[in-house]
């Protein structure tokens, strides 16, 4: 049956901001926002932290309803608002297009015109440049693309600060290193989603064995990066060990896919096992990371 959008519930108006992955970009703003020398009154981070929520979800809606057309091949994405036909595609557009114009509008009242810009930049970078461009024309997508996602600790410290400085970068750089074994990690079980749909992953262009060094490989870049705050002065002993810690843990996992069972062509013969808990184990280790951080620059200080 054709849909409208009376079908479609409250729930479905929210799954369209994708909110389960910007739970985890959401965090890395209010971190970003929290280890800023000067806090923001309650109001205010409220605010920006409301603003970061929305325009993230904003940008996740264009791309739900840019990727209408694979998502509906995709056995993960079929039953999402628009390829499922709870909301129709125009209705999805306008409402992406007003929350991420409201959204920037907000920040830049209520802070200041660089994180306002930063944010309007993020939004423009993954529901355009990845979504509509990289995504099916590269298999180097989520490492450029991957930018969109590593902005919100920068704008966290840019709508308290009104510039930037060492420690919003770092962070930036942090979760850019992050999103490739992240998401190549999802990608190994989830390649013949992509193949069916036509899109340019890294396994489905290079394969998986190649696709299992890379993972391994941006673990230890991931590793040294995420010490930067520690050698340029920026944190104590406590994110020190916490980030010691989790990055012999991305390398222990990214090592398990790199050495799945396989067979010659590197596909894996334990239904991804290693890929599933290297996937799962990535939202921690971000997660962590920033707890780390935090308490290390907050509480410890
Ligand atoms: C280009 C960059 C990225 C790509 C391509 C990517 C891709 C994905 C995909 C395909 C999923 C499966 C979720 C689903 O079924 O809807 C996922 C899950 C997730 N991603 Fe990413 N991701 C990226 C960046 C990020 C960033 C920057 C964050 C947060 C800082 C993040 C946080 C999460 C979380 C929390 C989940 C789990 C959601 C759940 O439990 O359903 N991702 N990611
Ligand atoms: C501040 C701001 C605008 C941040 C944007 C951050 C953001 C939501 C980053 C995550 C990127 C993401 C979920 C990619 C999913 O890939 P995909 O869209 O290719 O995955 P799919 O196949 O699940 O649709």
């Amino acid at each position: 049956m054709e849909g409208h959008d009376g079908d479609a519930a409250l729930q479905d108006w929210i799954a369209l901001l994708k909110p389960r992955v910007i739970s985890l970009v959401v965090f890395t703003g209010l971190a970003g926002m929290a280890v800023a020398p000067k806090w923001p009154s309650v109001p205010v981070g409220l605010v920006i932290i409301a603003c970061i929520c929305v325009g993230a979800g904003a940008a996740g809606a264009i791309n739900m309803w840019y990727d209408r057309d694979i998502d509906a091949i995709m056995k993960r994405t079929r039953v999402r608002p628009v390829p499922g036909g709870r909301v129709e595609p125009i209705s999805a557009l306008v409402y992406a297009v007003v929350l991420s114009v409201a959204s920037v509008i907000l920040l830049w009242l209520a802070t200041n015109l660089l994180a306002a810009g930063i944010l309007a930049f993020s939004i423009f970078f993954y529901g355009v440049i990845y979504t509509m461009w990289l995504k099916r024309s590269t298999p180097q997508n989520i490492v450029i693309g991957g930018a969109a996602g590593a902005f919100p600790p920068m704008i966290g410290w840019a709508a308290t600060m009104g510039s930037l400085d060492v420690l919003p970068v770092v962070m930036f750089a942090i979760v850019f290193l992050w999103t490739p074994p992240h998401f190549w990690s999802l990608s190994l079980y989830a390649c013949k989603d992509y193949e069916s749909a036509g899109i340019p992953m890294l396994p489905v262009v290079k394969g998986a064995r190649h696709t299992r060094w890379q993972i391994v490989i941006y673990t230890f870049i991931l590793g040294a990066v995420s010490l930067v705050p520690s050698m340029v002065g920026q944190c104590g002993w406590f994110y020190t060990v916490c980030a010691s810690l989790l990055d012999l843990g991305f390398i222990y996992y990214g090592l398990r896919v790199l050495f799945d069972k396989q067979d010659e062509k590197g596909n894996s013969l334990t239904k991804d096992k290693p890929a599933r808990h290297a996937f799962r184990y990535s939202l921690a280790y971000l997660f962590f990371l920033f707890c780390g951080l935090l308490i290390d620059r907050v509480l410890l200080a």
